[in-house]
């Protein structure tokens, strides 16, 4: 039988000179939209999921991750994989059981969108390539990480204020304030979690004007986890509008990496990408004093931060902080502004991301220039740690690796979508060794994510767990690993019928706290219902005004 498509050979990809032709719901012909990034837009239920060999019963939790899949075509059809709606998984682990269920975000952009049944917001954080009919509404699609904070999962992207969810059944509750006390248009999607005081340490950039508008405003804040009250709020400004997407955490600083990718309003306005490379600026890293005081800039050749693995100062006070750091722009498809349009750029160029660690004298003059004090010799991303570790001297971390030395079958995978991701490796300072898990020539991995092992506080004892995508029959397992013998191979596996999109991150939520939460926010129980937020952003209420919200210059 003819497939359904093929009906219409000459229907095309429903764009004309690259903009959405709405006379089709087609998604665009480009790798962005093909094979294991082909838009999935499933949301459901499954109750027992399929396993291999015997999953661990005493994890006892949910493991959340969170994946872009663009709900319709969307307005361009150069549309990248980061432009994608929030969608939500959550797998609930009990007993040797496992079920499993996903949803969308659902944002401002979702009614929007649902209520037009299409695309309505334009480029990558870009508001002037908007329909008009949505101008004011906020833009983000909560895509990058969901967090668990004083029971609810926070949705997040950085572009954006987080978007509540209900833990136990993914129903999205609503835009989350932190009961009024954030009104900036930008959140990290990497708040940090301090294992000792439960606070949580969260900062936003270009979190001036409208999020939009290339300001250079940073804010740091910590919430206090028993009564969710700001307790610290302080502002910055940065050396140049760059990407700040993950930090890193010690007991008294909060480090920022400035990545040289840089936004421009005046590209904005003409239609252009959010952000472009900047092959000839430095890499930054703002130091922040958590009890407040100034920041110091220091900086180090030209290079693009992955994420934090962990941190802590040593007994000189000063700050040990390990990430992933790529030896160029690993978002290639935001080339520097004088790319020659002609010159495309559809295949990822060859990167190495070592596992660096910066040891930071915070007594250094500003803007002094450092060198990295140890390289570990890894080249991958998402990097995970024990959590109870963050701010502490800790050995191990868990990362993707990227393995082109190992076999890969392009002709029944086509290309690596997401990463040539093929090895799940476990690394140890103390020894310097490198156990690692080798995925097989048609798999690749998603971030994977530490469940201490129940009544042990031993650093790394535990499961580590994470998606593997099988890219030649576009499907996902759940390989949960004994997280300090990945050699050893997987436990257990856990099999979806179904193929999830390429995410990004996730996070492991014992069952214990999300019902010691639901106890609380429940009948009879002291907090009430958590609050979603009941006023408009501080840039919605200058736009209401009428003032342009680009001067960088609300909130403080
Ligand atoms: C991995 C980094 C990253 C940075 C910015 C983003 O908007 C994003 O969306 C999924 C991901
Ligand atoms: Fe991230």
């Amino acid at each position: 039988m003819a497939h359904a498509f093929s009906l219409f050979p000459n229907a095309g990809s429903g764009y004309v000179n690259g903009i959405k032709d709405d006379g089709q719901v087609k998604f665009p012909d480009t790798g962005y939209f093909k094979g294991p990034l082909k838009p999935s837009r499933v949301e459901g239920d499954i109750f027992e999921l399929e396993t291999s060999g015997e999953v661990p019963k005493d994890i006892n939790g949910t493991f959340f991750r969170v994946q872009p899949d663009p709900r319709f075509p969307p307005m361009f059809e150069e549309d990248v994989h980061f432009s994608g709606d929030g969608s939500v998984s959550a797998f609930r682990f009990q007993n040797g059981h496992v079920d499993w269920k996903q949803r969308y975000v659902q944002t401002d952009r979702f009614h929007a969108e649902t209520k037009n049944r299409k695309a309505m917001f334009g480029k990558y954080r870009n508001p002037f390539t908007d329909n008009e009919m949505v101008k004011g509404i906020i833009r983000t699609v909560s895509n990058t990480n969901v967090f668990f904070w004083r029971g609810v999962m926070l949705a997040s992207k950085e572009d954006g204020p987080p978007f509540a969810m209900d833990p136990v059944t993914l129903e999205t509750i609503g835009r989350y304030d932190f009961d009024g006390q954030v009104k900036t248009p930008t959140f990290t999607a990497h708040p940090k979690f301090d294992p000792e005081t439960g606070e949580m340490v969260a900062f936003a950039y270009a979190a001036g004007g409208d999020g939009h508008d290339a300001n250079c405003d940073i804010v740091v804040w910590t919430f206090d986890p028993e009564t969710g009250k700001k307790t610290q709020e302080a502002w910055y400004k940065s050396p140049f509008c760059g990407m700040i997407h993950d930090a890193a955490l010690t007991k008294n600083y909060l480090i920022l990496p400035l990545t040289p990718i840089k936004a421009s309003l005046d590209r904005l306005k003409k239609g252009g990408n959010h952000w472009a490379w900047d092959p000839n600026e430095d890499q930054w890293y703002g130091i922040v004093p958590r009890k407040g005081g100034d920041i110091l800039w220091l900086r180090s050749d030209n290079a693009f931060h992955g994420h934090v693995a962990g941190a802590y100062e040593d007994e000189n006070g000063h700050i040990v902080c390990d990430l992933t750091v790529a030896d160029g722009n690993v978002f290639f498809w935001w080339p520097p502004e004088d790319t020659d349009p002609n010159e495309r750029l559809v295949r990822p160029p060859k990167l190495i991301a070592d596992t660096f660690r910066w040891v930071f004298d915070p007594k250094l003059p500003n803007e002094s220039r450092v060198k990295p004090f140890k390289l570990y010799g890894t080249n991958g991303e998402f990097s995970r740690i024990d959590d109870r570790f963050v701010t502490k001297k800790y050995r191990h971390f868990w990362q993707l690796q990227i393995d082109p030395a190992r076999p890969y079958d392009f002709a029944k995978c086509g290309p690596p979508a997401g990463g040539l991701f093929n090895v799940i490796g476990h690394f140890d300072w103390e020894t310097g060794s490198r156990d690692e898990y080798w995925a097989g020539p048609t798999c690749t991995f998603q971030e994977p994510v530490f469940c201490p092992r129940a009544g042990s506080d031993k650093e790394g004892d535990g499961y580590l767990m994470a998606l593997l995508n099988h890219l030649d029959v576009l499907r996902n397992d759940i390989v949960i690993f004994d997280a300090l013998n990945l050699a050893k191979g997987p436990l257990a596996v856990v099999h979806l019928p179904l193929h999830l999109r390429i995410g990004l991150h996730g996070n492991f939520v014992e069952q214990k706290d999300i019902d010691d939460w639901n106890r609380r926010r429940g009948d009879g129980g002291d907090l009430g219902p958590v609050q979603v937020a009941t006023e408009p952003l501080s840039w919605q209420v200058n736009l209401q005004a009428g003032s342009n919200g680009t001067n960088g210059a609300n909130g403080h």
